[in-house]
């Protein structure tokens, strides 16, 4: 595990992350996308061994992004935008079954893209829970609304098993590390309809080239 990855969460730097990623023309930097769930790992692995399977998974699919990022066509892939433009010009995507390309930027990102509205779910639902609400249950809820129609039974239990290890709303919002509850859900305000803009933007560019059910 890279070092990066064992140090302290910080919601601040989660929401630079992805702020630093939108460009002024709205284009958005894979870099800065990584980095942002590079920082949401680092809260992911706080949370004990049950979730390490989900943390393996996010690590290998931005590593995979990173690998694209220091290759030769490295420039193709620093922005999405750019990024779907190469592989789909040149062929680098499966469409419509597993192929040659298994690993493409094109479906890797839309694995994490598919988590980005997870993520988005879940934390509109901490900002507006009272304080005795589950995190499991706003966690479980959100998954069921978005990630889990993509994933087959196997995940979703090993998932929801994990979810009820979750720490309760006041240990959770400790760990943000933003300061006080009231903070938290102030920096939360601004952090969900940031995730929902760059969400958006991707959802309405993979809809435009046919990728949103990459193989
Ligand atoms: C203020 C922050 C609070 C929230 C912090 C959340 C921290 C979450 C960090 C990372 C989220 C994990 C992202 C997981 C990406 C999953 C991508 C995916 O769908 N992969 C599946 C399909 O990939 P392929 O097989 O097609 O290559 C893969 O099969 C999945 C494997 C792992 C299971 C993913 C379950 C995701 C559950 C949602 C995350 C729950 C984390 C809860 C932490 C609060």
């Amino acid at each position: 595990m890279a070092d990066s990855e064992n140090q302290k969460f910080c919601l601040q730097e989660v929401l630079d992350s992805f702020k630093s990623c939108l460009s002024p023309e709205k284009e958005i930097y894979i870099e800065h996308y990584v980095y942002g769930w590079r920082g949401l790992v680092k809260l992911l692995n706080s949370l004990g061994s049950l979730f390490g399977f989900i943390s393996k998974d996010a690590v290998s699919k931005t590593q995979i992004l990173m690998n694209f990022l220091k290759s030769e066509n490295g420039p193709h892939y620093a922005t999405v935008q750019s990024m779907v433009k190469f592989e789909l010009d040149n062929k680098l995507v499966d469409v419509d079954k597993k192929g040659i390309y298994p690993e493409s930027g094109c479906r890797t990102l839309l694995r994490l893209h598919r988590a980005l509205r997870w993520l988005q779910l879940f934390l509109e639902r901490l900002r507006t829970s009272k304080e005795d609400e589950k995190t499991s249950v706003m966690c479980r809820d959100a998954y069921n609304e978005s990630l889990a129609q993509h994933h087959p039974w196997l995940i979703r239990k090993s998932a929801g098993v994990a979810f009820y290890s979750l720490p309760v709303r006041p240990a959770f919002f400790e760990v943000m590390n933003v300061g006080t509850h009231e903070q938290v859900v102030d920096v939360l305000g601004k952090a969900v309809p940031l995730l929902c803009e760059v969400y958006e933007i991707t959802e309405e560019l993979y809809q435009k080239h046919n990728l949103l059910d990459l193989p």
